[in-house]
This record gives C-alpha cells, structure tokens and sequence, in this order.
C-alpha cells in the first residue's frame, strides 16, 4: 500500500501528537497539520463536527480531517459534552469534579468524532469513539485536557496516570481512528 498523506486541522498538540501515534501503528500514512481558526458552533457533537469539518475542508482546499472531543457526564444527561473545552477553561479539575456534588452516580464518557472530507463540498463522513469511565478527584500530570480527572472503566488510573502505550489503546481517540483507519484503507 503507497502512503497516504492527509491534514488534520487542529490547534491541539496533544490531539496530534496521539492521532500521529495511534495512526502509525496502523496503515502507511503522513499527518500534517494545520491551526486554521474555525468557529465551533453550537448543536449536537455530529453537528458540531461536520460543521467544523466543512468549513476546514473550503478553507484548506483539500481533503482533511478534524476532531471534536466531548467529555459527557450521565448525571448531566450528556453535559457537559462538546462544551467541555469551555468548562474546562473556567471551572478548572476541581470544579468539573463539583459539579458532580449530590448526584449519586460519577459516571461519564468521553466521546472522540473525527470527520473526514474529500475536499471543498463534499459531505464530510463521522467515525465516533467512545471509552466509559467515571468522574475522579485530579491525580497524574495535568498536560492534556481533563486526563487528570477521567477514570476509564475497568482500570485504577486516570488517563493521566497511564503511558501512552496504555491510555491509546483503550481511548476515545484510539476507537474513533480504529474506524477512520479502516476507511482511509478502502480510499484509492
Ligand atoms: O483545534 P481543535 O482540534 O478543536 O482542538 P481543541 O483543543 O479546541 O479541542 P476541542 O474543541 O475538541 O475541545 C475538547 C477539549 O477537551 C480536551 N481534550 C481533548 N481530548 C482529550 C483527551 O484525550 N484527554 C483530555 N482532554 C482532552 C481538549 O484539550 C479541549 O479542552
Ligand atoms: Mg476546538
């Protein structure tokens, strides 16, 4: 199989810097990438993210992908989802963890959607990831997002507690790209 290369528009380090790990380990593929200032608007996470993919496909002139990440508490039927970088920003780990305070159940998932165009106009695809965990007091570095505070199901450590070779085999991202992958194959 030739290379394939494509641009992942994103102004996320860590996001890259994952996607371009879990990506390797699977078909022959070159990510480059792009910090273009796209409008995230409000909706649905599919929404959102076809949007979002859209809008950076017309911009960049090609075909590219995107991610959106949405961090979803079951006591909040699903808030605060794709709202979470805002959260995060203001309410920091503690207060993500507070709003939790007298609601019995902690758990959350975190939901990856990357989307795939083939270029300005076309319609772009969602391939979805999603990993069940619960809402935990911060522990491990706080370098990516809320890591610090998400405690994947089944495990006795946060994202941010694990090695990369741990947390991107079972994430969000990692399932979402398990799909993206098995499509990019099918691609000429
Ligand atoms: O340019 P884009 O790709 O949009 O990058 P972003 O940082 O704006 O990302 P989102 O709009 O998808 O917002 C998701 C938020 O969740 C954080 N995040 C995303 N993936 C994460 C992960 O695997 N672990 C922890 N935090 C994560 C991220 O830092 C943001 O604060
Ligand atoms: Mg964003």
């Amino acid at each position: 199989m030739t290379t394939k290369r494509l641009t992942f528009v994103t102004g996320n380090p860590n996001k890259l810097l994952e996607t371009k790990y879990i990506l390797s380990q699977g078909i022959p593929i070159e990510i480059d990438s792009e910090d273009l200032d796209i409008p995230e608007l409000q909706g649905t996470t599919q929404e959102i993210a076809k949007a979002k993919c859209r809008r950076a496909a017309e911009l960049l002139g090609r075909a590219c992908i995107t991610e959106d990440t949405a961090l979803c508490y079951k006591a909040l039927n699903g808030l605060p989802g794709p709202y979470i970088k805002h959260f995060m920003k203001n309410l920091g780990h503690e207060g993500l963890n507070n709003l939790l305070v007298g609601f019995q159940t902690k758990e959350a998932y975190a939901l990856c959607t990357f989307a795939y165009s083939a270029g300005p106009g076309a319609e772009p695809i969602l391939f979805e990831g999603c990993t069940d965990g619960s809402i935990v007091p911060a522990r491990g570095p706080g370098t990516f997002g809320w890591d610090a505070i998400f405690q994947p199901e089944g495990f006795d450590k946060t994202y941010a507690e694990m090695s990369k070779e741990e947390k991107n085999v079972i994430s969000h991202r990692f399932r979402a790209l398990d799909k993206l992958k098995a499509y990019l194959a099918t691609l000429p």
